[in-house]
């Protein structure tokens, strides 16, 4: 039988372990914190603005949350089917191109912050 959370410390723990499970198993997930560790150096190193960091911080929260949401996409897919069907791959496909446009957000994000600083030191 499906267990049911009973309480807010209960659900939290879930969704902790949904947190887990996507770092543990999704290579993409641990790519985005080496990216959010290096981001996280160069703000630190530049003494970027407060406004800065929170665009930064919005950001990375942003593609690691749709990363979270492809990979619970991807797992209903392959839950409802191991067959090659179309509606699948057009889930499994929009679900990635959501992570992709948020990536290439991220890149031009952390090129127009980091860009002008970066110049600065040659
Ligand atoms: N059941 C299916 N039916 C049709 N196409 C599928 C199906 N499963 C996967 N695909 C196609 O293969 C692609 C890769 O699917 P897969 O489940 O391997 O995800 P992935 O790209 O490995 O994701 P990630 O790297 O984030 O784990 C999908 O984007 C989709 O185009």
């Amino acid at each position: 039988m499906v267990k049911k959370s009973r309480n807010f410390w209960e659900s939290l723990g879930f969704a902790g372990d949904g947190i887990l499970y996507s770092l543990r198993t999704q290579r993409n997930m641990r790519i985005h914190g080496l990216f959010t560790l290096g981001v996280l150096l160069a703000a630190l190193y530049f003494h970027i603005s407060t406004t800065e960091l929170l665009i930064l911080l919005l950001t990375i929260l942003m593609v690691v949350t749709l990363e979270m949401i492809n990979t619970a996409v991807e797992t209903v897919v392959d839950m409802y089917t191991e067959e090659y069907l179309l509606l699948a791959k057009v889930a499994k496909n929009v679900a990635a191109g959501a992570v992709l446009l948020a990536s290439f957000g991220a890149v031009i994000i952390g090129a127009i912050i980091f860009g002008p600083k970066v110049w600065a030191l040659f």
